[in-house]
């Protein structure tokens, strides 16, 4: 769809101001498949905010909607009061949606510094033929670009690491540097996929800390798919769980540790009873 055909995005007459994010009866089918089914959860704003379940629930499916990447079967996304449903994924970028991936997406043989350049660009504030004649406004904006993705990447701890070409550095300073390019966007809500994946303990901690920082730091909402569930458990305030492409639970982390179908659905049927049964036992 080109921007020109774009819906325009309309005011959502009962949508919550407060809620940053409301996901309204959200299906994606795919041929006989039914990815996800009226999935529907609303995060208020500044709230961290995960979305769990076993691997093929529908997780990625959701953010794919939410970002614009896939056209929802049907239901609505409503972004601080607009319904962004079906806008293309740049569109919804700019409104302010930035989101990062389950495998690390980065320009790997650029620079620390180029990559969050490069998330800068569209701001940068001059036109195509001052670029093309290398003209002096051309030259005073590229600096300023520059000294403020330098500034940035300070904020994330990696003002050390400008001039290394991003596929060197290590798997958790990757993490950290596709978060600061998410973020160079300026977006009000961020989503992370899987940020965790791949990261021993410490490293894991250390990102629980940046996480919590970055909401402060740039007063964001924070949306997580995360599968280590120390992490999930130890930083969402609410959780909503997907199975089969349902929400099978919603509830602060303490209430989706002892809910029967969230058991059920990450160790199997029967395994609920089991675990009664066990905690009766020890009592
Ligand atoms: N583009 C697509 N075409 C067809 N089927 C798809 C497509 N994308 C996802 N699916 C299917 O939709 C279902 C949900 O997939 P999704 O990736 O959303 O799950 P997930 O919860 O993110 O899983 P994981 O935790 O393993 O990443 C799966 O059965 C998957 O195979």
């Amino acid at each position: 769809m080109s921007a020109a055909n774009q819906p325009t995005p309309k005011a959502a007459e009962t949508a919550a101001p407060e809620n940053t994010l409301e996901i309204r009866k959200l299906s994606k089918v795919f041929g006989g498949l039914r990815a996800v089914n009226n999935m529907e959860f609303s995060i208020p704003k500044g709230a961290l905010f995960g979305l769990i379940g076993p691997n093929g629930a529908g997780k990625t499916t959701v953010f794919n909607m939410i970002t614009g990447v896939y056209e929802p079967t049907s239901g609505d996304v409503i972004f601080n009061g607009t319904n962004i449903t079906g806008l293309e994924p740049h569109l919804i970028n700019q409104m302010g949606i930035a989101r990062t991936f389950q495998n690390i997406r980065l320009f790997q043989s650029l620079s620390v510094l180029d990559n969050v350049r490069i998330a800068y660009h569209p701001h940068a504030g001059y036109s195509m033929s001052d670029s093309i004649f290398h003209n002096h406004k051309y030259e005073v904006k590229e600096k300023e670009l520059t000294e403020r993705a330098v500034e940035f990447l300070s904020v994330f701890n990696l003002q050390d690491r400008l001039r290394e070409t991003a596929k060197n550095l290590p798997y958790g300073e990757q993490r950290r540097l596709e978060i600061a390019r998410a973020l160079a966007a300026n977006p009000s809500l961020l989503l992370l996929d899987e940020p965790a994946a791949g990261m021993n303990p410490n490293e894991s901690v250390a990102l629980m800390d940046l996480i919590h920082f970055i909401r402060e730091r740039f007063n964001l909402t924070i949306l997580l798919i995360e599968h280590q569930m120390r992490v999930v458990m130890g930083i969402c305030e609410t959780i909503a769980v997907m199975d089969f492409g349902e929400r099978i639970a919603l509830g602060t982390p303490q209430e989706i540790q002892n809910d029967q179908r969230v058991i059920e659905a990450y160790l199997g049927p029967g395994s609920a009873a089991l675990s009664e049964k066990f905690k009766r036992k020890k009592n």
